[in-house]
């Protein structure tokens, strides 16, 4: 695989006195969508998590674009252009809508067509622009939580189960962002428990359990081979 955007090498993390990442490798190709899966409790979020340095790894190497992620602070991490979605969203309740977004801009103020195509991807968000987001619900604000880490432009996403308990139209808004992002040339890395969203957006996949990676491969060989899920994942995806 040539020039990936995001590389994992032997990476270690300990969550308290538990070790959850165990060596954990993979690729993320620059332009694609790399969907993360496994079973409940394998490791999916603390991998996001750790390359975001909301965890320390304690060895491995986590290359961004060539550069070792683990030498940059948090902060930097995001401003050196990651986005990150995490599960719990992150929303801040007491601020308005707006007000979250401009948080999610770190280097300036929104930009008008940023705004303009964000608002047409995620309608309801321009509707209750100047709203409490804490009044919006749980769907709204999970848009909420995926414009805002697109308030910006960045080169990798990050994204944590975007499509939770969500109703199918939202998950179809949801998708088409995620699929214009793409278009755009940006990379993603989505967690997603979705069978129909996952084979629809995943370009390769990564498999993950026990705090390793276990497989990877192209989306489509897995999401063809019921076989493969149910050795992967002990079900197969359409069960999730
Ligand atoms: N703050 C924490 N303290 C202790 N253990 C934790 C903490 N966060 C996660 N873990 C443990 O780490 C392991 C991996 O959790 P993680 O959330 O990364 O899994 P996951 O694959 O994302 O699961 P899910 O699909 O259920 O979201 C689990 O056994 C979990 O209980």
């Amino acid at each position: 695989m040539s020039d990936p955007i995001l590389t994992l090498k032997a990476v270690h993390t300990d969550i308290a006195q538990y070790h959850i990442l165990q060596g954990v490798d993979f690729e993320v190709p620059r332009g694609e969508v790399t969907m993360l899966l496994g079973r409940n409790g394998v490791g999916k979020t603390t991998t996001l998590k750790t390359i975001m340095g909301q965890w320390t790894a304690k060895s491995g190497e986590i290359l961004y674009d060539g550069q070792d992620l683990k030498r940059l602070p948090v902060s930097a991490r995001a401003r050196a252009g990651i986005g990150f979605v995490p599960e719990d969203m992150g929303i801040f309740s007491d601020l308005t809508v707006e007000e979250n977004m401009v948080l999610g801009a770190t280097s300036g103020p929104l930009d008008p067509q940023r705004k303009e195509w964000l608002l047409a991807a995620f309608p309801a968000l321009g509707t209750f622009w100047n709203s409490e987001a804490g009044n919006l619900s749980g769907g709204q604000k999970q848009m909420l939580s995926i414009a805002r880490a697109m308030a910006e432009d960045r080169e990798l996403y990050l994204i944590d189960e975007p499509t939770k308990g969500l109703a199918p139209a939202i998950i179809a808004t949801m998708a088409n962002a995620l699929r214009e992002l793409k278009a755009q040339g940006r990379s993603i890395l989505l967690v997603e428990q979705n069978f129909l969203v996952a084979k629809a957006l995943g370009d390769s996949a990564v498999v993950m359990d026990d705090g390793r990676v276990i497989w990877t491969g192209a989306m489509a060989e897995l999401a063809s081979n019921k076989d493969l899920q149910e050795n992967l994942m002990g079900l197969s995806m359409e069960a999730h």
